[in-house]
């Protein structure tokens, strides 16, 4: 049987709105201007530290402030992870008949575990999956292999394809050696070509013929 691990933000959901409700919260109060939707976009991708350095960076703040700042960004997220995130079009209903025809499936993201299950949850598909690795999980993130790595040890499948939307998640799946699927309308900022990949996708409803396609080819 087969296996696929999905990464979250940028990939099954869009959750840059309430990031950037978040970061703006945040930001509000220590008497910081916002930042806009598509500059907070533009930081998502190597986890929730990673998010604040920039932030910090973008507004000129001070790194000693990184630990309180971190805080107050998550008290805002986790108390509203999912009000203005959506799924992508197709993708319910894509895993849920990979679901149903008895794939195994796990997520590979670098958001913090405990949104990340909120955020599962909130949208009713968090029965769908066998193993949540978090940015948290382990001591190290993606592009480390290590999150993919136990996400794939967990499933114990003999074939398993990740799938993603950013350069992290290219760079962490051609670490682990799996096949990887791109999800092309996510959070990547390079061209296409510049990530590798075996297959892409603009819409999930794709998604089942790119996994019987990589299901199939040879190791
Ligand atoms: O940067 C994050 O917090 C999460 O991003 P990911 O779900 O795309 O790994
Ligand atoms: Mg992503």
């Amino acid at each position: 049987m087969k296996a696929i691990i999905f990464d979250l933000d940028g990939t099954l959901i869009d959750s840059a709105p309430d990031i950037h409700a978040a970061v703006n919260k945040m930001l509000a109060e220590v008497g910081q201007s916002e930042l806009t939707l598509d500059t907070v976009r533009s930081f998502i991708g190597n986890g929730v530290p990673k998010l604040i350095e920039r932030v910090i960076g973008a507004h000129g703040l001070a790194m000693d402030d990184h630990a309180t700042l971190l805080a107050m960004f998550m008290r805002h997220y986790d108390a509203d992870p999912a009000t203005l995130t959506t799924l992508y079009p197709n993708a319910e209903k894509v895993i849920t008949d990979f679901a149903a025809e008895g794939f195994r499936m796990g997520i590979c993201t670098n958001k913090p575990e405990a949104p990340t299950r909120a955020i599962l949850a909130a949208f009713g598909i968090d029965g769908m999956f066998d193993v949540v690795i978090g940015g948290d999980t382990l001591p190290v993130k993606k592009p480390d292999p290590a999150p993919l790595n136990a996400a794939v040890k967990a499933l114990d499948q003999s074939i398993t394809i990740y799938v993603g939307d950013s350069e992290v998640d290219a760079e962490t799946a051609t670490r682990a050696g799996l096949p990887f699927a791109l999800f092309t309308e996510g959070y990547r900022k390079s061209p296409v070509s510049a990530l590798a990949h075996d297959a892409k996708f603009a819409d999930f409803a794709e998604l089942p013929g790119i996994v019987n396609r990589l299901a199939a080819l040879p190791a």
